[in-house]
């Protein structure tokens, strides 16, 4: 595999030899990674690439046609469906940041996995989600409904409520996207500061490479459906990978290419008669 000089040794989360497709288009071959325990991944790479694909084979929502994805040493994909939700319960997922509830309070949102999934008493659901507001600051806002609060915070609360079952792991979608330059400071210094504090896990997919750079312990970049690169943000940097130095330096041109698979050129402009798939 190329890229890899730094050692990762016993990873929460290891792919090996991991294809996935769908239906005959094939989205992962052969992808093998790790991801360091306690520490912040970021996984990047261009649009489709299949990012979202290796956190859906995390959790389970997809499995692998091909390989091994082992969640803290066991195969996801030789799960029953009980040890499946109990893997997933020790994971905390953000696909779409601030998608709250929104006929529920700021508090009845965190308190939400709480009473669906504990026996918890009033009490202790109280100081657990007041707890887990005051890390991401918004404590005070606990009475108010999400049409009360700005989108950043929003995504704030997504993220308490994320954290409260005190996952292991958590994993978040594009947690920058469509954020100010403030808000997305802050967002990035939160994850890196819940990361550190409640000694998570966390990967990260992101396509803003300075903040994403600048937060991450480890970098792995996804490229045409393989891993082209994985180590710390200097080794990735530093890569001679022609598809990460395309990335890195956000180049136009390169091994990414700017069109999705489909006919060629020829077949759909060509002479009349030679065109599949358009009005004749
Ligand atoms: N349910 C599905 N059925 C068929 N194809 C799908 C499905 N979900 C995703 N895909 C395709 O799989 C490819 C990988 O998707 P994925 O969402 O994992 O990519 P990504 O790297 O997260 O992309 P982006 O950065 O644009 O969010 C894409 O080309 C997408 O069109």
């Amino acid at each position: 595999m190329p890229e890899t000089a730094s050692l990762v040794t016993d990873p929460l989360v290891e792919f090996r030899n991991v294809h996935f497709g769908y239906g005959e288009r094939a989205i992962l071959s052969d992808v093998s990674l790790s991801v360091p325990r306690g520490k912040v991944t970021a996984l990047m790479g261009a649009s489709g690439g299949g990012k979202t694909t290796v956190l859906r084979l995390i959790g389970g929502q997809q499995m692998a046609q091909g390989g091994e994805v082992l969640f803290d040493g066991k195969n996801v994909g030789a799960m029953d469906m009980k040890a499946l939700y109990a893997a997933r319960r020790r994971m905390g997922m953000l696909f779409q940041f601030g998608a709250l509830f929104t006929d529920m309070s700021v508090f009845e949102n965190v308190a939400f996995p709480l009473r669906e999934h504990t026996d918890l008493s009033e009490e202790l659901i109280r100081d657990i989600v007041l707890m887990k507001l005051n890390a991401v600051g918004l404590r005070g806002a606990r009475d108010l409904m999400p049409s009360e609060i700005s989108g950043g915070m929003a995504r704030r609360v997504a993220l308490a409520r994320a954290i409260a079952l005190d996952p292991e792991l958590i994993m978040y979608d594009e947690p920058f996207a469509g954020l100010d330059p403030i808000s997305l400071g802050t967002a990035a210094q939160l994850i890196r500061q819940l990361n550190d504090s409640m000694g998570l896990t966390t990967i990260i997919v992101s396509h803003d490479l300075e903040e994403t750079f600048r937060l991450a312990d480890h970098v792995i970049i996804l490229g045409a459906g393989t891993i082209a690169a994985q180590g710390t943000p200097d080794e990735v940097r530093n890569s001679s990978d022609p598809l990460v130095h395309q990335f890195v330096n956000a180049l136009p041109t390169g091994p990414v290419p700017f069109h999705y698979p489909g006919p060629a050129v020829a077949d759909d402009f060509g002479p009349v008669g030679g065109v599949s798939g358009g009005r004749s």
